[in-house]
């Protein structure tokens, strides 16, 4: 149908964590308003829309869509898009606040323009002439520069285009709804009208939480009373909204990037500016950065984008992986023994609600994965687990909702009374004049532990290096510094070890990790570096894990360690019991997992000796096994040997062994 002449009026979408086409309010309702319209021009009918949330006076009149994605310029360094090496960025560099280290690292920045890219394809393959436009810059300015350019643009015909209005989907972190706060204020300057939709890529819908949730201050506490509010979890989800298959097409005319940057034409150049600033220096600030270990694969090598999410979704039901998550989850090596869907989530590339279709239809005996075991037969403990993950991360980020900037305090979220009192105050720096429950050490100032920051700042220089001597700590950091991603299992050990073991201001942790993480996301990062570190809704406060009972537990055989610290590769943990028999001496296990424990001769043999992270540990963790022949570990956490845990070196070493948090029960709050 022939549309009338007219100037074009143009809905922009900000497109920020909802970076897919399928199950995302805009471009669903954009879709659908604009399939009315072209039915009925004069009478559009709002009565056919699925979703009573759009009203008929919401209905922007509208003919041209354009849809933005912006790299923000205090989460991403963007001066790689300067358009010559003359110009200088008008952003201060995008560095977090205490440790100066970057906000995106590589792993997640190359993720995010791979998810980008694809929406692009994904909308231009419609044929319906959309498309997107990617920007670099805060978000409040490069909205200003578009309103601004339209409200001076001439169309083809001499007529100027119209922004009938805004359009952006909500999101919980304190700087994300500064932008929409900016956005707002902005708009309304230019006569603009803003819609902030409801972010529906969580498991429970918002408002679907139950009443007097819907008021943050009732937001429960602790996991479990959130988790039982809701239960039973498979009934939570709402359904999925459908991929449009037609939507507006882009204006004749878009804004062109604001100077002094440019954006590139392909995603490898996309990729190769986003990560120009970072390569400058290849090591991060660590004066020994880990290496690349041969015979060793990423556990996270997928890419980014809708589409891999989808494929990678259609793999965990097929292969069975998502039926037998329960039993693997605790696993750190490999693939598939997680959902490996955190990147995909945090970016929006995928919704949880997705996830939890995908698992219905399979259990439900209509989806994919016919043959594999649990085919049609319901809920199985696998699709359980995944469930009860998801609705972790709901309550982290309602956590986010709630707790606003306290979420980056160094007392954490525990204090209310005191969050109270300083409602209002940017509480991140506040650390300066607050008393902490627990004196802390500090890379940026003295903490008055008794310790010395430029100390501090070595000993987490080590730490991020994979140099601490515990060998389950220096896997785990060589691998999140090289391949972007850590299991949920090795991330708890990492962060107890430096908040207790170590005793330093679990912040720059959290900061190192925003840093490194392909799926860092605001709430799940900050609320469970909280939790570990006991200033966040952990209702048993004081647990500390022992990394070498969990090296015990979940890394029996040293693979994990000796995959990530190859400098351990040949120490032989394994003894003859018989002919062609052997099993894992665990005497020797114990070398593997503190190098400082072997002896001189061995170190000497395996070309240890003299290695400060081997001579000089960080912690010293006394720990004795006494093991009866036969009785092994089946790797889960099963562990029938007795053992000794003792007390470390390490200031804040506390309560070790018996207190740390349960093996892999699934019960009380456990992550
Ligand atoms: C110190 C620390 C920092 C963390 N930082 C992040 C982060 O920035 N982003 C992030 O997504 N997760 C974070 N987590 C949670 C968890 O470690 C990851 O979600 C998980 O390891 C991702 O791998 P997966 O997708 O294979 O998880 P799976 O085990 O397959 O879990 C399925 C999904 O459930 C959710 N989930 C699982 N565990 C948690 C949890 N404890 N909290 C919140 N959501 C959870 C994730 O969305 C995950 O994709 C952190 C955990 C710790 C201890």
């Amino acid at each position: 149908m022939a549309r009338r002449v007219t100037k074009p009026r143009i809905l922009i979408c900000i497109l920020r964590r909802d970076v897919r086409l399928s199950d995302n309010p805009i471009f669903h309702h954009a879709s659908q308003a604009f399939i009315d319209y072209d039915s009925h021009p004069e009478t559009p009918d709002t009565n056919s829309r699925e979703d009573s949330m759009i009203s008929d006076t919401e209905v922007p009149d509208f003919t041209h869509l354009l849809p933005v994605y912006i790299f923000p310029a205090n989460q991403v360094e963007v001066s790689g898009f300067l358009a010559s090496d003359s110009k200088r960025s008008p952003y201060p560099e995008a560095r977090s606040q205490i440790a100066g280290v970057w906000r995106t690292g590589p792993h997640r920045a190359k993720f995010m323009a791979e998810g980008a890219w694809n929406l692009k394809e994904r909308l231009e393959g419609l044929e319906c002439g959309s498309g997107l436009d990617l920007r670099v810059g805060m978000i409040g300015d490069v909205v200003e520069n578009m309103l601004q350019w339209y409200a001076k643009e001439k169309d083809d015909d001499g007529n100027t285009a119209e922004v009938s209005a805004i359009w952006m989907t909500a999101d919980d972190g304190t700087e994300e709804r500064a932008d929409e706060r900016d956005v707002k204020g902005i708009a309304a300057h230019y006569g603009v009208n803003v819609r902030v939709w409801e972010d529906e890529k969580y498991f429970v819908d918002d408002r679907d939480l139950p009443l007097d949730m819907r008021s943050m201050s009732d937001l429960p506490n602790v996991y479990t009373t959130f988790r039982k509010s809701l239960e039973p979890l498979r009934e939570c989800p709402r359904q999925i909204l459908p991929a449009p298959t037609k939507l507006p097409p882009l204006p004749p005319h878009s804004p062109p990037q604001m100077g002094p940057f440019e954006i590139p034409n392909s995603l490898q150049a996309l990729i190769e500016r986003l990560l120009a600033p970072l390569n400058e220096d290849p090591s991060f600030g660590l004066s020994s950065p880990p290496q690349w270990p041969g015979n060793v694969e990423s556990a996270h090598p997928f890419m980014g984008g809708e589409s891999a999410a989808q494929d990678r979704l259609s793999h965990l039901i097929v292969s069975g992986a998502m039926s037998s998550y329960k039993a693997t989850r605790n696993g750190m090596l490999g693939l598939d023994f997680s959902t490996k869907l955190s990147a995909y989530l945090a970016q929006g590339h995928l919704t949880a609600r997705q996830v939890h279709w995908a698992m219905a239809d399979f259990e439900g005996g209509n989806g994919e994965g016919r043959g594999v075991q649990g085919y049609g037969k319901g809920e199985n403990e696998g699709t359980a687990a995944v469930r009860f993950e998801l609705l972790w991360r709901d309550y982290m980020r309602l956590c986010a909702r709630k707790f606003g900037s306290r979420m980056f305090h160094v007392d954490g979220i525990r204090d209310t009374t005191s969050s109270k009192r300083r409602e209002g105050q940017d509480s991140y720096n506040s650390d300066q004049d607050q008393s902490s429950a627990k004196r802390w050490r500090y890379i940026h100032k003295d903490g008055k532990a008794g310790d010395d920051p430029a100390k501090t700042a070595e000993v987490f220089d080590r730490f991020r290096s994979g140099l601490t001597g515990i060998g389950l700590i220096d896997a785990s950091n060589r691998e999140l510094f090289l391949t972007g991603y850590t299991s949920n299992r090795a991330r708890q050990n990492v962060a107890s070890f430096l908040a207790s073991h170590l005793g330093i201001d679990w912040r720059i942790g959290a900061e190192w990790y925003e840093f490194l993480l392909v799926d860092y996301d605001v709430g799940s990062n900050w609320g469970n570096w909280q939790y570990v570190a006991g200033v966040g809704n952990d209702p048993r406060q004081g647990r500390v894990f022992n990394p070498i009972k969990q090296a015990l537990d979940y890394d029996p055989k040293g693979e994990y360690i000796t995959a990530w610290v190859p400098e351990l590769r040949k120490l032989q943990i394994t003894k003859g019991i018989g002919p062609n028999k052997e099993e894992v001496d665990q005497q020797r296990l114990m070398g593997l997992f503190q190098a400082w424990r072997l002896e001189g001769s061995e170190k000497a043999q395996l070309g240890l000796q003299g290695l400060e992270w081997v001579e000089h540990p960080l912690v010293r963790i006394q720990f004795s096994v006494n093991r009866r022949r036969g009785q092994g570990n089946d790797g889960r956490g099963k562990d029938r040997g007795s053992w000794r845990g003792g007390r470390g070196k390490g200031k804040g070493n506390r309560r070790l062994g018996n207190e740390e948090k349960l093996g892999n029960s699934g019960h009380g709050d456990q992550m």
